[in-house]
């Protein structure tokens, strides 16, 4: 199978009618790389995976696989290998058949088959369970499967559609190791599209985070999670906590910003046009809750309230803090101890965590799906 040095998506546009799923979707994949495509239900996500597969026709734009033009080629004559969520399966062939099905229409020969087939079976540790058909195996087993059906091909790039949904939270965290292991151990080039946002912080070396058919920001799971570049992304990673505020000077590479309150904090902005920030300017300051400070306190920037809600979550406990802002904003914050319901606390947040975004409907403004986001984080916060 051709090895992939680069894959090139050009402009990759996908309507169907008159709705737009995906586009002028661009993204630049050097052979090794583990991609992760990111975002709520509808964003696009298995439209792009899908005219990558090629089992969508693109309306407009190209893939280039090592130079040359791919997007007319039959998913067949691409060479890539795609685990869908659902496994796909065949019910009536045994583990060992479906693994060898797609060797035995390639027509490779039977000795041959019999490695491959037993080397994938290994790979993904069901050397035991060759004689089973998927029905007899659990849902991490039958997932293990899928993704060897898919391997034995040796596919120069490997596709995967939300692979780990329908497993519990355990199995979910053990196949996630497993398809990295996989992904380095036989050096696969993978594109992997989840809503997941901590799967895509562990597998990736790039995730692409989409919204409503289009890239909304490209980067390693470190840019993505500590440089947001937009209200979207920024609740997407986490950063539910926000509260109003306007600028009111600059120190630095800090904004001073002043709450309605007359509070104020020093903050930072990842958002490009930030450089044009002038005094006046309304923004919302968001920070994540495990990133406020509550014991012990940094000297600054300082946030007072009383707890409404203590909840334990493991190695600390988030508090429900009602702030005494005329909008009665309540913010999460996380602590190692457990305050008394009802008293006063004060936390804090380290400038360079305190991230500013423009307070504009261009940013508030949500689709329904992407509403659902933001209404669980609205839920937490509503407790
Ligand atoms: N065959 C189709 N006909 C019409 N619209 C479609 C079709 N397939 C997808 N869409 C629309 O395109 C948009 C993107 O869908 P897509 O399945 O790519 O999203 P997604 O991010 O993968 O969502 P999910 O995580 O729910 O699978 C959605 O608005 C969807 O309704």
């Amino acid at each position: 199978m051709k090895k992939i040095e680069k894959l090139v998506i050009k402009g990759m546009t996908r309507r169907f009618g008159d709705a737009t799923a995906l586009h002028d979707f661009n993204l630049e994949i050097a052979g090794g790389q583990f991609i992760t495509l990111l975002g709520p239900s509808g964003c696009g996500k298995s439209t792009a995976l899908n005219c990558l597969a090629g089992l969508l026709e693109l309306t407009e734009g190209e893939i280039l696989l090592n130079g040359a033009p791919v997007q007319h080629l039959p998913a067949e004559k691409r060479g890539f290998g795609m685990v869908f969520q659902n496994y796909a399966l065949f019910p009536h062939l045994t583990t060992q058949r479906n693994i060898s099905y797609g060797l035995e229409i390639r027509r490779v020969p039977r000795a041959e088959r019999e490695q491959r087939v037993r080397k994938a079976l290994n790979m993904v540790h069901l050397q035991d369970f060759g004689k089973r058909y998927p029905a007899q195996m659990s849902g991490g087993q039958q997932q293990r499967l899928a993704i060897a059906r898919t391997i034995v091909l040796e596919p120069s790039l490997l596709l995967l559609d939300e692979p780990l949904s329908n497993l519990d939270a355990n199995l979910r965290n053990e196949m996630r190791i497993e398809i990295k292991r996989l992904h380095t151990e036989l050096g696969l080039t993978t594109v992997y599209v989840t809503h997941d946002q901590s799967e895509a912080m562990s597998l990736s070396d790039k995730v692409v985070v989409m919204r409503q058919g289009r890239i909304e920001q490209i980067g390693t799971p470190q840019e993505i999670y500590n440089r947001p570049q937009s209200l979207f992304v920024a609740r997407f990673m986490g950063y539910l906590n926000q509260f109003p505020g306007t600028v009111i000077g600059r120190d630095g590479e800090y904004w001073l910003i002043q709450t309605a309150s007359g509070e104020q904090f020093t903050a930072s902005s990842t958002v490009a046009e930030s450089i044009n920030w002038q005094t006046g300017q309304r923004v919302l300051a968001c920070i994540r809750p495990d990133e406020t400070l509550a014991d012990p306190l940094p000297a600054e920037n300082h946030v007072q309230g009383h707890v409404r809600l203590v909840e334990y979550v493991g190695r600390a406990y988030e508090i429900l803090v009602q702030l005494a802002d005329e909008r009665g904003t309540q913010l999460l914050v996380h602590s190692a101890h457990a305050p008394e319901i009802g008293t006063p606390l004060t936390f804090g947040v380290q400038p360079e965590r305190l991230l500013l975004f423009p307070d504009d409907e261009m940013t508030t403004g949500h689709t329904s799906a992407e509403q659902d986001l933001v209404d669980v984080a609205a839920m937490r916060v509503e407790r």
